[in-house]
């Protein structure tokens, strides 16, 4: 299974979960975010990762034109919208050759009819918990709730994820199995700043998972 690890945000940090070859690394352009980048992440930084990990902005309510500069300026190969963004501005960055990850917010009264106009415009889905924050909340939702997907579009399992619930025969028994896992605080020494060593169990679980 792959993984996502996001909320990067710390240059030293970023090397050294880049040498352990993770499938994708998330950094957040949402201003409102403990791990928002600022001026820390720069072009040459991300540039300088190896070429097989794929880079993921993460957005929150933000211009398709904001979108389109970011994603040139850092060479992102997808985008992860992570706030109420409408299928229309999925369509139109699709359309401007972006990937798009629409992330949703499962809780009381979500429903996966949501998801299904989005389908067209998406390369991938997320699913995180719903919280006060739009994410990054630490929080596992019930996965119980995933036997009403009824999208076959691959997503991301996300929300509070970490290596004890990784670990557990319920998150074996996931039906749809996901297509990668996308790991944040759980794996935290402070916001934005991951444990190497935690992440490097991680990841050699996963490959084994397949
Ligand atoms: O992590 C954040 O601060 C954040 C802020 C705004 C939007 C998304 C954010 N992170 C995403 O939240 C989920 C779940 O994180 P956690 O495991 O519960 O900490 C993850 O997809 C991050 O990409």
């Amino acid at each position: 299974m792959k993984v996502k690890v996001c909320g990067m945000r710390e240059p030293e940090n970023i090397r050294q979960v880049a040498a352990l070859l993770p499938d994708f690394m998330g950094f957040i352009f949402y201003q409102g975010s403990k791990r928002f980048v600022g001026e820390l992440i720069t072009p040459d930084l991300l540039a300088s990762l190896p070429a097989g990990i794929k880079k993921i902005g993460v957005f929150v309510n933000e211009e398709t034109a904001v979108i389109r500069e970011k994603v040139a300026l850092y060479h992102l190969d997808l985008v992860q919208l992570h706030g109420a963004e409408t299928p229309r501005q999925c369509q139109e960055l699709q359309e401007a050759g972006i990937s798009v990850i629409k992330a949703f917010s499962v809780g009381d009264g979500f429903s996966f009819l949501s998801t299904l106009p989005y389908e067209r415009y998406c390369t991938y889905f997320l699913f995180d918990t719903r919280g006060k924050q739009h994410g990054g909340n630490g929080v596992v939702f019930d996965w119980e709730l995933l036997k009403d997907n009824i999208s076959d579009k691959p997503y991301f399992l996300s929300g509070g994820l970490n290596l004890e619930n990784l670990q557990s025969k319920e998150f074996a028994k996931l039906k749809p199995k996901p297509f990668a896992v996308d790991v944040n605080s759980g794996f935290e020494q402070e916001p934005g700043l991951k444990k190497v060593a935690e992440l490097k169990q991680l990841l050699g679980e996963m490959k084994v998972r397949g």
